[in-house]
């Protein structure tokens, strides 16, 4: 079972745990909300009803029947324009899976998903504008890009699909457009993603998604495979984004760090169930159910091992 990363300081500690010494915080002070305070009240772009998806499991014995697998067991949940919207449990409670439904990469057995009022079916019956209007952001950029594409093949890739979104002759000047907007300079354009840095690589990512103009991101675990400095940077830059380009996104994560730095609300799953959904500050300050008590509970202890663990190696230099 994947365990939650360090929970970073916020503006006091839980009630329920003591405070660290303050050597010991000093390291995670920078890793802050970035959202803007105040939260955001807006009207849902995307509306989960009653999903249900079940994979086939393991054998029961050699000679039996198959097992069934719910990954997911009824799940109601709704993004709102502008607003992330995190999505957190323990491995394997399905956040995944529902990120594919909302794609079209997963066919639920029940239950509807809506897009602005618009009924979601598989990704290849969707019309254009709504498969464009959805795009994903995957957690490892070093499989999910082309390793012999250059960036500039790998971002006109997502235009050959969708061609009216940048006209042909206005391609080179949209291309570096979208690199800027995401902090890369013209000349990435002519390199392939193995002579890049991993955070650049999740740039080219960000950027082949923002290609396409979408209002909603779905980002699956998009940070968990970067340094915790990388990772900031690319959370700045995606709330940045998110101010410019207005998007909702839907952002899947097991790390509470990063959901405290990014979300504005959270839901919380646990064995295909939706166990709470809350804002980012009720989240943290004065969880609901035992279960998300539980997350925060061994995030804390983790960071609090990590922090102890550093300010004894401050003592001994
Ligand atoms: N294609 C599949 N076939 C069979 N079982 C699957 C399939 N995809 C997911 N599952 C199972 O469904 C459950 C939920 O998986 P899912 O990947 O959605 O969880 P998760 O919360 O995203 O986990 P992680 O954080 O590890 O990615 C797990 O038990 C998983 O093994």
């Amino acid at each position: 079972m994947r365990v939650p990363s360090a929970l970073p300081d916020g503006p006091g500690p839980l009630p329920h745990r003591r405070a660290r010494p303050a050597r010991g915080r000093a390291r995670t002070v920078q890793r802050v909300s970035l959202r803007r305070k105040g939260g955001v009240v807006s009207s849902p772009v995307l509306q989960i009803r009653d999903l249900r998806v079940a994979f086939p499991g393991p054998r029961r014995s050699l000679r039996g029947g198959r097992t069934i697998v719910q990954a997911v067991a009824g799940v109601d949940l709704e993004v709102r324009a502008r607003e992330t919207l995190a999505l957190v449990g323990e491995s394997g409670s399905g956040k995944s899976t529902v990120a594919r439904c909302v794609l079209g990469l997963v066919r639920p057995q029940a239950g509807t998903i809506s897009y602005e009022g618009r009924t979601l079916g598989p990704v290849d019956k969707r019309p254009a504008e709504l498969q464009r209007a959805i795009q994903m952001v995957f957690q490892d950029p070093g499989s999910s890009l082309n390793p012999r594409m250059t960036v500039s093949a790998i971002i006109r890739e997502a235009w050959k699909v969708h061609p009216a979104v940048a006209p042909k002759g206005d391609r080179r000047q949209a291309l570096l457009n979208v690199l800027a907007d995401v902090g890369l300079d013209a000349g990435v354009a002519d390199r392939r993603p193995s002579a890049l840095s991993g955070g650049q690589r999740q740039r080219v990512s960000i950027a082949r998604a923002l290609a396409l103009r979408p209002r909603l991101l779905v980002c699956d675990e998009a940070v968990s495979a970067l340094d915790v400095s990388v990772q900031s940077q690319i959370l700045r830059l995606l709330v940045d984004l998110q101010r410019s380009h207005d998007l909702s996104i839907l952002f899947i994560t097991h790390d509470l760090a990063v959901v405290r730095q990014i979300a504005d609300r959270v839901a919380v799953m646990k064995r295909g169930e939706l166990v709470e959904c809350t804002t980012a500050g009720q989240l943290f300050t004065a969880p609901a159910h035992p279960y998300t008590r539980g997350l925060l509970s061994a995030a804390h202890d983790l960071e609090g091992t990590r922090a102890g663990f550093e300010y004894t190696q401050e003592q001994t230099r």
